[in-house]
């Protein structure tokens, strides 16, 4: 039977492993664990078959076939892959889920000294605002995208393996180059975040925010569901894509200014023009979704 080790098992790596359980995957599943409250949830809720404390505990019994799959925090993926070169044969494949692709590519050179053939980044585009095993849901994947960064230096047989996988949860596998990810997810993620933490942050710091709050209603809980996520989790996104989302912060902030002259100078036309286009937009691709998940 192969194993699946998961390094970090949280929301995406327990709805991984949740995924495979229920599909009947021919997965050992390996939990490495830091707390012996979450082993005893992610057991009793059926994730893992295993769970161990220190990726040391298993790794001799690893070999061609079998995967270690990293999702912890991004910017912790560089300790853990310490511990990846110092016990793993370059026979096992690894893996990684953070939302991230060049701060990982960079803690790969830091580590080994180049890319081991062996590592194929990745990233699954789902999630939510939850964290932790009990968030678990072996659907999560279906009908979602997983990103796939192979660099010149990865074995196609490792990239093999890890697509495989992801497709038995569902997911559909998209190659991508390293700094096209951290770009586009600049945008259409990490964005979105900063600006959801930042709305609901300047809310709450009015001297009115019980009234505020009080009469928010679906608008305001649509917009900011994203705000509810994990802060340790997105202080780590922020940090290591810091050159993409501070270029799409400067986009955004020049268009909201532009939006906000319009405003003050009553140009409906420009108004309209904002709201129209945005609108197309957004229908467009919602409709694409629709037809993406039949
Ligand atoms: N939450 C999302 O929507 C989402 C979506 C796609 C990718 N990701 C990425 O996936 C990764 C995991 O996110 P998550 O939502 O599952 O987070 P999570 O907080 O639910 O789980 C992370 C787990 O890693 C453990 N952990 C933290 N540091 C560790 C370390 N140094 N060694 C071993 N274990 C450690 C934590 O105890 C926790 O169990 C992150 O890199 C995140 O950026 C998250
Ligand atoms: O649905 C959510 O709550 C998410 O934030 C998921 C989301 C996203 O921005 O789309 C968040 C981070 C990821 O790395 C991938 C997916």
């Amino acid at each position: 039977m192969k194993k699946l080790v998961i390094i970090g098992v949280g929301l995406i790596g327990s709805s991984l492993a949740l995924g495979l359980k229920t599909r009947k995957s021919a997965y050992e599943v390996i939990g490495v664990f830091r707390s012996k409250s979450n082993a005893n949830l992610a057991l009793e809720m059926g994730v893992v078959d295993r769970c161990v404390s220190d990726l040391g505990e298993v790794a001799a019994e690893l070999g061609g076939g079998d995967i270690v799959m990293m999702t912890v925090p991004t910017l912790s993926i560089e300790a853990v892959l310490h511990q990846c070169r110092s016990l793993l044969s370059p026979s096992v494949t690894i893996t990684d889920g953070a939302s991230v692709k060049g701060s990982v590519r960079e803690a790969a050179l830091a580590v080994y000294g180049c890319i081991p053939s062996q590592l194929v980044l990745g990233h699954p585009i789902a999630g939510s605002e939850k964290s932790g095993v009990s968030a678990a849901n072996p659907n999560l994947y279906v009908n979602h995208r997983v990103i796939l960064t192979p660099m010149p230096e990865t074995d196609h047989a490792h990239v093999d393996d890890v697509a495989k996988m992801w497709r038995e949860v569902g997911a559909e596998i998209l190659l991508m180059d390293v700094d096209l990810h951290d770009e586009i997810l600049g945008a259409t993620s990490h964005l979105p975040h900063v600006i959801a933490y930042s709305l609901v942050d300047t809310l709450a710091s009015d001297a009115h925010n019980e009234d505020i709050f009080r009469y928010a209603a679906g608008g305001f809980r649509d917009f900011t569901r994203i705000a509810s996520s994990d802060p340790d989790m997105w202080h780590d996104i922020m940090l290591a894509n810091k050159k993409s989302v501070l270029h799409s912060i400067d986009l955004f902030t020049a268009n909201l200014e532009r939006l906000r002259a319009a405003i003050e100078s009553n140009d409906g036309d420009a108004i309209k023009g904002v709201f129209t286009r945005a609108k197309t937009a957004r229908d467009h691709f919602t409709q694409r979704l629709k037809q993406q998940e039949k």
